[in-house]
């Protein structure tokens, strides 16, 4: 069943075209990935997706609603990272998953999310005094603390220590395991090729390909090809 369909969206500033007619499906409990060169359109999409940006044109329906049309009804089952500056900087960190918490019907317990994300002894840290890395992983926690039904993640694990990436991962496919559906957005090779089940490639606001990983490596082929070769290839770098 699809649980994300996005068809023909379109998005320009001024006179960038930053999303050029791209269309796309989500599965229900799949982890899809969204890969592309810097510029390509993957946060406007998201934006798009989670109704905090207006499409030009085009149609977005998630779980069968419209982010645009049904944003309080969306932000109960959807799950996204508050960016720098929508977390209070003396909230401390325990104080925003429990606040947080409080707003969703049947949150996740948010003690044992903070314990996955590594900041139980940051308990009583505010926000202001967290490091880059803290701030992160407390964005991943609040992205996730109502229990949502689809969860999209831009630039996962950005700034994260590699012990930190890993068990972010392996949160990640817990979280799929008990159902949500996570949409992602990487510039890590290692992290879509391990975590993702799909991946659109999108490149100068277009869907170039979706495919699985491997799917991906074999359109470029050769013994050692890598997803990052084929990422290269695939792109307009490349291309060009
Ligand atoms: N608020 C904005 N105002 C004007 N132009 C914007 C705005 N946001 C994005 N753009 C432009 O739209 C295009 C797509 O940007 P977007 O952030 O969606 O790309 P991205 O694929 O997420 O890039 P990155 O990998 O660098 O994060 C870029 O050319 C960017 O400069």
């Amino acid at each position: 069943m699809a649980v994300i369909e996005v068809r023909d969206l379109h998005k320009r500033y001024g006179d960038t075209v930053a999303v050029d007619d791209v269309s796309l499906t989500v599965e229900e409990g799949e982890i899809f990935g969204i890969l592309g060169p810097n510029g390509a359109g993957k946060t406007t999409t998201v934006e798009c997706i989670e109704g905090v940006r207006a499409a030009d044109r085009g149609s977005i329906s998630v779980l069968g609603l419209d982010p645009m049309r049904d944003r309080q009804e969306l932000t109960r089952v959807l799950g996204a990272q508050l960016q720098e500056g929508q977390i209070p900087e003396r909230l401390q960190v325990a104080e925003a998953l429990e606040l947080y918490s409080s707003f969703y019907p049947s949150p996740a317990d948010w003690r044992s999310l903070m314990a996955d994300l590594d900041l139980t002894s940051k308990a009583r840290t505010r926000y202001g005094k967290l490091s880059g890395g803290q701030k992160q992983r407390l964005s991943i926690a609040l992205a996730l603390i109502g229990n949502p039904k689809v969860a999209i993640l831009d630039e996962l694990t950005t700034g994260l220590d590699p012990q930190a990436r890993r068990d972010t991962w392996a949160l990640i496919k817990r979280v799929r395991e008990n159902g949500t559906t996570i949409v992602l957005v990487t510039h890590f090779m290692e992290e879509a090729e391990r975590l993702c089940d799909r991946l659109a490639l999108i490149d100068a606001g277009r869907v170039v390909t979706v495919d699985t990983p491997q799917g991906l490596i074999a359109r470029v082929g050769g013994e050692k090809t890598s997803l990052e070769d084929a990422f290269i290839q695939l792109t307009r770098k490349g291309l060009s």
